[in-house]
């Protein structure tokens, strides 16, 4: 599926048609309200931002991107009694290499302007997570301060893939590629990218399996980290992950669920 398709489950539009056409909407919407012109005077806009490669290759550091998701569409509300700023310090605390921040609201229960206060708070790069269709989101991004983009092969076709990296490298972030299975994999890579991560998630039907991420390393080449993304709630996943050749692990659900995610990812990063 790319930005202009659509795929169907049974007859029926999978979650992801049904986010990509809301974002779109949403899109025009903020275009209109608030001008590239305006996002690029934001101070975000001029920082520098943290490298994504350093801070996941940082030895001191545990390698997990810490996600602040407060629903999902697979799950609905997992936690929504907590702030932007203690759970983003707490995973900070814990050892996060980076930071993982959902900026959707219809789906995701996300705002822009968790980025923004976890960018504040916080000294390690930041992901925008959010569905990336349109060069306005990726300026957008960077004007809120995240230090990294994703780019979700699903709903994206390669030209668009390598447009929007571009885009975003040309300001200084990184960029993480998200695929799912191989056929994704081959059609998406370019040199702009700085990560590939498998989502062990299938998004139109939500079942989870480590095993895509089994299956798919070898096939990434090895100029790009190697991120491992959902489904992971057990501290010797991470580690056979690890011995597997994944240099970082997208964690959400299983730190968000808990009342102090950060102490959950504390107490986590203590097995493995
Ligand atoms: O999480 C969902 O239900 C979902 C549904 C449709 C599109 C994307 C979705 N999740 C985004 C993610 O990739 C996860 O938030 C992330 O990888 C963390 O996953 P988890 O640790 O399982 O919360």
């Amino acid at each position: 599926m790319s930005n202009t398709e659509s795929n169907t489950v049974n007859g029926q539009a999978t979650i992801l048609d049904r986010i990509v056409a809301k974002k779109k909407q949403e899109i025009e919407a903020d275009r209109r309200r608030t001008p590239i012109v305006r996002l690029e005077e934001s101070d975000n806009f001029f920082r520098e931002c943290y490298s994504f490669r350093d801070s996941i290759l940082d030895p001191a550091l545990t390698g997990i991107i810490a996600e602040f998701k407060r629903q999902s569409p697979s799950k609905g509300i997992i936690n929504n009694k907590v702030s932007v700023k203690e759970v983003t310090n707490g995973y900070a605390s814990a050892g996060a290499s980076a930071l993982s921040v959902l900026t959707d609201r219809s789906f995701f229960g996300g705002k822009k302007a968790d980025v923004i206060e976890a960018r504040k708070r916080n000294k390690i790069p930041v992901l925008r997570k959010e569905f990336m269709l349109d060069e306005y989101q990726v300026v957008e991004a960077k004007a809120l301060g995240a230090d990294v983009i994703l780019l979700i092969a699903a709903i994206l076709r390669p030209d668009e893939i390598q447009k929007l990296a571009r885009l975003a490298k040309g300001l200084g972030m990184s960029v993480l590629l998200e695929v799912h299975n191989r056929e994704e994999l081959d059609r998406s890579l370019f040199p702009e990218l700085d990560a590939v991560g498998v989502n062990n998630r299938n998004l139109a039907d939500f079942n989870v399996s480590v095993q895509h991420s089994y299956d798919l390393v070898e096939h990434i080449p090895a100029e790009f980290l190697k991120i491992s993304e959902s489904g992971l709630s057990d501290p010797t996943t991470i580690t056979e992950l690890r011995s597997a050749g994944f240099n970082g692990f997208l964690i959400g659900e299983n730190f968000m669920k808990q009342q102090d995610p950060g102490r959950a990812m504390a107490e986590f990063v203590k097995q493995f």
